[in-house]
């Protein structure tokens, strides 16, 4: 089946949302805390509230599972948040009002379904307070299976030296990137194991997402030497698909050892690697399992290679 008015509702609707966080950005964001003490911002509400409006008025019967929800901005001591929120999803979407926009936002309420979309508004949120990479990533998963992902990276440096790198990958259609400013989308492949410069692999720049000893002694053990290219959001699965590197690895930290992955983390950019050629797996070589739930109950920690190098790397694990 052809996914081509999904892929474009989503590439619409997240250069949109991209839009709305940028300009959230330049006047310096203040972060709220959420209950699980996470960092959220204005613009992850407003890029919420964007995307759910968008895939909902064109796809009404599709369950969206997103990360934010408007609960947390209903209380009246968030009513100046919430008109924050308004006033920037206002420049796009004219007749926003306050109860609008926490009806849209809570359109992301869904579950997972034998269809369904999962939003992270922005992924990599500390990254997005403190200037540096995040990801507005949207994707559409049938049977357990990603679709369409589509991957908003307002501060992916281009080889121009300007910044703004969007991801596509539709399922049997390869994966491509374009300047988020505009432009044709571009075939993209992940590196060839030859291509020495390449040799190198993505991690979190939070030492507490991830076990970065683990990361360098598993990369070392594959025969990369240089040091991580350490770097917020799901930018790294761009990184890899685009060549950049050729090794992404996310092992459980040792200070949350029971912390499980959520889909909306990873489906985008899961699909854009395999699409350019890559693999991913979690770290004991199972399939990322989209059909249970908002986490990845049955997985734990996750690789995502250029396919060459997986099955050493899942060996160096072992
Ligand atoms: N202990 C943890 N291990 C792995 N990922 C985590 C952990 N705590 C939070 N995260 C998630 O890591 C993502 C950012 O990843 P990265 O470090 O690659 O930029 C966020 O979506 C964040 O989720 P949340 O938004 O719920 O805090
Ligand atoms: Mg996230
Ligand atoms: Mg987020
Ligand atoms: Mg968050």
């Amino acid at each position: 089946m052809s996914y081509e008015k999904e892929k474009q509702v989503a590439i619409d609707a997240a250069i949109a949302a991209a839009k709305l966080c940028q300009q959230v950005r330049q006047a310096i964001p203040a972060a709220m805390e959420k209950t699980d003490k996470s960092p959220v911002t204005v613009a992850d509400y407003g890029s919420q509230a964007l995307i759910c409006k968008a895939i909902g008025d064109m796809f009404g019967d599709d369950p969206i599972v997103a990360e934010e929800d408007a609960a947390d901005l209903s209380t009246s001591e968030m009513a100046p948040q919430l008109a924050k929120v308004t006033d920037y999803v206002k420049e796009l979407v004219p007749e926003a009002t306050p109860e609008a926009v926490k009806s849209w936002i809570d359109r992301g309420n869904g579950e997972v379904a034998p269809r369904y979309w999962t939003l992270d508004p922005i992924d990599g949120t500390k990254g997005f307070l403190r200037q540096d990479q995040y990801a507005v990533a949207l994707a559409l998963v049938e049977s357990g299976q990603v679709k369409v992902g589509v991957l908003a990276c307002p501060a992916m440096p281009l080889e121009n030296g300007e910044c703004g790198i969007l991801y596509v990958a539709v399922r049997g259609e390869g994966a491509f990137m374009a300047p988020l400013a505009g432009g044709d989308l571009q075939p993209i492949r992940v590196a060839d194991i030859g291509d020495a410069a390449n040799l190198r692999f993505v991690e979190s720049v939070e030492s507490g997402h991830g076990d970065q000893s683990r990361q360098s002694a598993v990369a070392k053990a594959v025969g990369i030497t240089a040091d991580s290219l350490r770097m917020d959001s799901q930018a790294k699965y761009g990184a890899v698909a685009s060549g950049q590197a050729v090794l992404y690895l996310r092992l459980p930290s040792p200070k949350s050892p029971n912390y499980r992955e959520k889909i909306w983390d990873h489906a985008a950019g899961t699909i854009v690697v395999e699409e350019a050629g890559g693999r991913i797996t979690d770290m004991h070589g199972k399939p990322l399992d989209f059909s249970i739930g908002a986490k990845f109950a049955n997985n734990q920690g996750v690789v995502v290679s250029n396919g060459t190098i997986h099955e050493k790397v899942l060996e160096a694990l072992a």
